[in-house]
């Protein structure tokens, strides 16, 4: 059963008609040019977005499953977030437990470790560089454990060591039996770790599948309006415009 189904998702012109699953145990990436929808997407499955049409988590219509409890299966990433108080790292990282209602010390230092940052557990958090809070920010989503993790352009504030830490961190996510959906501009970087690609375009869906399925020619021509050079055999693949 998939984790999440969703079928003729619109959000007035932003979104029309979309119809796309998450597998258990995949990373997906949701790619497509600036207001092509991506975020909206990840806005309904978050909660946040009014929405027509249906979202299933399992088998059970989203919009019927209590906040809470839809907060413990579904973890959100924003595109930004900021601390408007002088959180030390250890206190934002423990508001994603906020959903289960304890302080797991467990769960806050194993998400600690994952995103990298135990050593910065005792730091204010605006004390930190825009990408180093970005790592913050994600150990808070993985510290709820949430069996779909979504996230709105996880990388694009990180250099390019951490960028490649953080998606094969979602990867390996994904790949312990849950499921990751994220927002991507990199194709070069959606295609080496993403399972399946959604590309959008205008707010509907143009194509859905593997990386090589997706990243034609012709959708990249349809969608981005660029002439680009594709190798996906070579290591890294390679996408970039003519
Ligand atoms: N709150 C809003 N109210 C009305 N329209 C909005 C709102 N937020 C975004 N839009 C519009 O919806 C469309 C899709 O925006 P969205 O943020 O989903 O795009 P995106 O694919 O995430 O873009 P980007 O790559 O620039 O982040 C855009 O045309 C945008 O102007």
């Amino acid at each position: 059963m998939d984790l999440i189904s969703i079928h003729d998702l619109s959000v007035g012109q932003r979104l029309v008609n979309v119809s796309l699953n998450l597998r258990p145990g995949e990373m997906l990436g949701v790619i497509g040019a600036n207001g092509a929808g991506k975020s909206t997407l990840l806005h309904c499955l978050a909660g946040i977005q009014a929405y027509r049409g249906e979202i299933r988590l399992a088998d059970t219509p989203l919009d019927t499953i209590p906040e809470r409890q839809r907060a413990q299966q579904l973890g959100f990433l924003p595109q930004s977030s900021h601390s408007a108080w002088a959180l030390s790292v250890r206190d934002v990282i423990a508001l994603g437990r906020l959903p289960w209602g304890d302080t797991d010390a467990k769960a806050i230092a194993q998400a600690a470790a994952a995103a990298q940052i135990e050593d910065w557990l005792e730091r204010q958090v605006d004390q930190l560089s825009g990408g180093q809070q970005a790592r913050v920010w994600l150990a808070r989503v993985l510290a709820g454990q949430p069996r779909v993790l979504l996230a709105d352009e996880p990388v694009a504030s990180l250099d390019l060591f951490q960028q490649q830490n953080v998606l094969r961190l979602l990867r390996r996510y994904a790949h312990s039996g849950r499921g990751v959906m994220l927002s991507i501009h990199d194709l070069s970087l959606a295609a080496r770790y993403c399972d399946r690609l959604a590309l959008l375009h205008e707010g509907q869906l143009l194509a859905l599948g593997a990386p090589a399925e997706v990243l034609t020619g012709p959708h990249l021509q349809q969608a981005f309006q660029v002439d680009a050079h594709i190798d996906l055999d070579s290591d890294p693949p390679i996408i970039i415009p003519r």
